[in-house]
């Protein structure tokens, strides 16, 4: 039997063949991106401000340094960039960690020759600073596939390593992720092959796409690994399973294949590519030959530099938004302390608001012994009785906080921030009318 030449182009009338591969470029996706960051930035009601600390000669570095510097800039961000000795680049960190006028820190790597050592630089930028999401708790939440800081107010989302992530999101631009399914699960049903496992991308990539569940090929000079959710409902986390498959098994298996392989002379053989896959390239050299990509994928990535920048960006607004709901929460934690206490001086219970401050406790807002905002105050009243007038007015004040509480719970972080000030007035009504009640006076 004649052998068909299969091949992802059509004939022209000339006989060329036009190759069918849209080649989407990373600035395409970037702007995209960036579209969202202006609109979340446009919400802030101040600038961000990214500190990038650079304290190497490397090349890629400076260029990186740069290259941010001029992102940031471009899009309405502050960016101060410090560029110190090896020696004091520990000082440098403090410094930025303690300054409060710094929302994001950025060090850039390689600093030392031993790997160790950049991993002990990489834990001592602070967790509400870290843009880059290299600390121990964001990388830990990435595997376990914890998305939140805050479990179970959910108020501050869990920060994921720029590169990573901007391979993810170029997947969400390319409609690789199936909007239909449920949030977490929106692969269910692609085979993904990725070719690199280091620490920095390849492996919290594979992890990232297996949690949102696609069925990862992990490829790497040891062999090939097989990244997937895992089964059953309690599997929330990917599984790892070694195989004794080869590159050339899985591609043609794959509906999107990633490269990072960072050597000139590799490339990645594409005649085994399933017709129409995806393919991306994150490696600074081209791992796939443009032309023969085109012969046979539906959609060709040659770069992400860009998008990684745009999603440092998105990280940096995701640090500002996890400051602001502390600032929230904090205040809210605080009024619901002294809702509980001070009606508890009028014999009254507020179990909505000890439901919130149990779970601003467990969410780590509050620290169980954490002192009582209400000064102690004499229980027993000293005094007489109180008015009927003002009897009837406390039991007044007391319903209403308590069906405040009730509320908010419901309502947004915003809209809960509006009902601040008419918690006060009733919490200092509540203040007064016992005072009145102990004959002790402000
Ligand atoms: N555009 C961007 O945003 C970024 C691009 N990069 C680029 O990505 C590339 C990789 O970066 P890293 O992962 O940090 O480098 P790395 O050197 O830490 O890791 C490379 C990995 O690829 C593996 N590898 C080497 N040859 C292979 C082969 N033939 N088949 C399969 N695996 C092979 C190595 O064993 C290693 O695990 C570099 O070119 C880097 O410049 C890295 C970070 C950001
Ligand atoms: N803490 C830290 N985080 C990093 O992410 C980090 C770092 N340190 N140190 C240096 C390396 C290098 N790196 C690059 C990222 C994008 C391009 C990039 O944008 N490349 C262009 C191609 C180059 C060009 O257009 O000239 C692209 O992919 O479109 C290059 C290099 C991040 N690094």
């Amino acid at each position: 039997m004649a052998s068909i030449q299969q091949s992802n182009t059509l004939k022209l009338p000339n006989g060329t063949p036009e190759s069918q591969c849209k080649v989407v470029t990373a600035p395409t996706i970037a702007k995209s991106l960036l579209a969202e960051v202006a609109k979340d930035l446009a919400l802030l009601e101040y600038k961000p401000k990214l500190v990038g600390i650079l304290a190497n000669e490397d090349e890629h570095a400076k260029t990186y340094a740069e290259y941010s510097a001029k992102t940031c800039k471009e899009n309405g961000f502050d960016f101060d960039l410090r560029i110190v000795s090896k020696a004091d680049i520990e000082e440098s960190i403090f410094a930025a960690n303690t300054d409060k006028s710094v929302h994001g820190i950025i060090v850039y790597y390689p600093i030392f020759p031993s790997p160790r050592q950049d991993q002990y630089i990489q834990q001592l930028v602070a967790l509400e600073k870290d843009v880059e999401g290299l600390s121990h708790k964001y990388i830990f939440n990435m595997y376990q596939n914890i998305r939140f800081l805050d479990v179970p107010m959910c108020g501050q989302k869990s920060i994921l390593p720029c590169t990573p992530l901007a391979v993810v999101k170029i997947l969400e631009y390319l409609q690789v992720y199936n909007t239909i399914m449920p949030y977490g699960n929106r692969l269910f049903g692609k085979t993904i092959t990725v070719i690199n496992r280091s620490e920095v991308v390849g492996r919290p990539l594979a992890a990232l796409l297996a949690n949102d569940g696609a069925k990862v090929y992990s490829v790497d000079l040891d062999g090939v690994q097989i990244f997937t959710r895992g089964r059953g409902l309690k599997k929330h986390k990917h599984e790892v399973t070694v195989t004794d498959m080869k590159l050339e098994d899985c591609l043609p298996l794959s509906d999107v294949v990633i490269s990072g392989v960072p050597s000139k002379s590799y490339k990645v053989d594409v005649s085994k590519l399933r017709d129409g896959a995806i393919c991306v390239n994150f490696s600074s050299d081209k791992n796939l030959e443009a032309a023969a990509v085109k012969e046979h994928a539906s959609i060709y990535v040659p770069t992400i530099g860009k998008v990684t920048i745009a999603v440092l960006l998105r990280n940096l607004l995701r640090l500002c938004h996890n400051r602001d709901m502390r600032e929230s929460y904090k205040h809210i934690a605080r009024q619901a302390r002294r809702s509980i206490d001070v009606c508890a001086l009028h014999g009254v219970r507020i179990e909505a608001a000890e439901s919130i401050v149990e779970k601003l406790t467990t969410a780590g807002y509050l620290s169980a012994s954490d002192e009582s905002a209400v000064p102690a105050v004499a229980v027993t009243p000293t005094v007489s009785e109180q008015t009927a007038e003002d009897k009837e007015e406390t039991q007044r004040s007391t319903a209403q906080l308590e069906a405040l509480w009730k509320q908010l719970p419901e309502l947004t972080i915003k809209e809960q921030t509006g009902k601040q000030e008419e918690l006060d007035k009733l919490l200092l009504a509540l203040d007064e009318s016992f005072k009145r009640k102990n004959g002790t006076s402000a």
